[in-house]
């Protein structure tokens, strides 16, 4: 999306509640790299490392860093899609790591996802109510009529028609496609969903009416969202407030407007300034960031963003900062404070 519409809602600060419905506490996923002829492990990817934060129940917060800083992986530990090697994921109090198959399975109904390709992740040989309807039968939802019911409902409620039930991925759109992966995430009535990148997939042209559609659903059902993006115009429209990730690491977490008006790490400050401003008045100076991100198998000692950062300072390659509150509500990992 290059320009974003108007929030409608204006950003929330915090839930309507208050309350907490998600807290995730050191999360780490580390991908093993094996080698040799006894396959040993030689390396680890730490895609996800030492990852907390907190979503209230009703709120959406995004989760935003380039390509690579380990969003998905975060998004999919959380839900235990893969399992995360280490920390915590309670989810109304209750530690989900801890739990086994059948105690994981009331929670699976109540934490789904929307993925980032609907290309790939809609099954090319089931029809539209099958893939609707695979959760619904997992966890006997809506039996026997209801069923049909419930699935031309949701149709419905996703922009598309009730007859399209009975069709192939193959027949649709990619946006089509997408209201269908949104359709099937909210079959079962979940209260938390992560949408992992759910428009970027898609033509722009069609981009701002599905992140329409989302912000809808989320307003109508209440549902606590996690938002994963690299578009920050995005993720100002539809968050409530935002985490800043990068190679692993929590880099910043603040509301919406707070990021967008006051950024206050340097990584943040690199990503606002790449991005395009809806808003003539603000200008922003365009921060190069220069080279890749590092390789997540070796990080940079300290601060794994010190070696792109221009504020970067000896002691930052000897410490590790931490995710701290600079003002209330607002967190940076950055030992230097008097920067921006
Ligand atoms: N199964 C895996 N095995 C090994 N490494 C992996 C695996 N999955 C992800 N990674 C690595 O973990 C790191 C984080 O990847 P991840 O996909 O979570 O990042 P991302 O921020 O979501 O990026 P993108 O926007 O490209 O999806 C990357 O270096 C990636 O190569």
């Amino acid at each position: 999306m290059t320009t974003a519409p108007h929030n409608k809602t204006g950003n929330r600060a915090m839930p309507a509640t208050g309350e907490t419905l998600l807290e995730v506490n050191n999360l780490q996923k580390y991908f093993p790299i094996r080698g040799g002829l006894l396959s040993r492990v030689v390396a680890n990817v730490k895609a996800v490392n030492d990852v907390s934060f907190k979503v209230g129940r009703g709120e959406v917060v995004g989760l935003v860093g380039e390509s690579g800083s380990g969003k998905t992986t975060a998004g999919r530990s959380i839900l235990r899609l893969i399992e995360p090697s280490g920390g915590q994921v309670l989810f109304n109090g209750t530690d989900i790591t801890k739990l086994g198959k059948s105690q994981m399975r009331d929670y699976r109904r109540e934490m789904q996802i929307i993925f980032q390709d609907p290309f790939a992740s809609l099954n090319p040989r089931m029809t539209v109510a099958d893939i609707i309807g695979e959760a619904l039968q997992i966890h006997n939802l809506y039996p026997g009529k209801d069923r049909v019911d419930r699935i031309s409902q949701l149709l419905e409620r996703v922009g598309l028609r009730p007859e399209h039930m009975r069709r192939y991925p193959h027949e649709f759109s990619g946006g089509q496609r997408q209201r269908i992966g949104i359709a099937r995430a909210l079959a079962v009535d979940p209260s938390f969903v992560v949408a992992d990148e759910p428009v970027s997939a898609l033509d722009v042209s069609i981009q701002a009416q599905v992140v329409n559609l989302i912000q809808d659903l989320q307003e109508e059902l209440g549902l606590t969202m996690l938002f994963i993006a690299h578009d920050l115009a995005v993720v100002e429209y539809i968050c409530d407030r935002v985490i800043v990730m990068y190679l692993g690491r929590v880099m910043e977490i603040a509301t919406s407007r707070e990021l967008y008006t006051n950024p206050k790490h340097p990584y943040t400050e690199a990503l606002l300034s790449a991005a395009p401003i809806p808003d003539p008045a603000i200008k922003r100076k365009r921060i190069i960031l220069e080279g890749d991100i590092p390789s997540p198998i070796n990080p940079p000692s300290g601060c794994v963003f010190r070696t792109r950062c221009r504020y970067a300072i000896p002691d930052c390659a000897n410490i590790v900062p931490e995710l701290r509150e600079v003002s209330p509500g607002h967190f940076k990992a950055c030992i230097r404070d008097d920067v921006l």
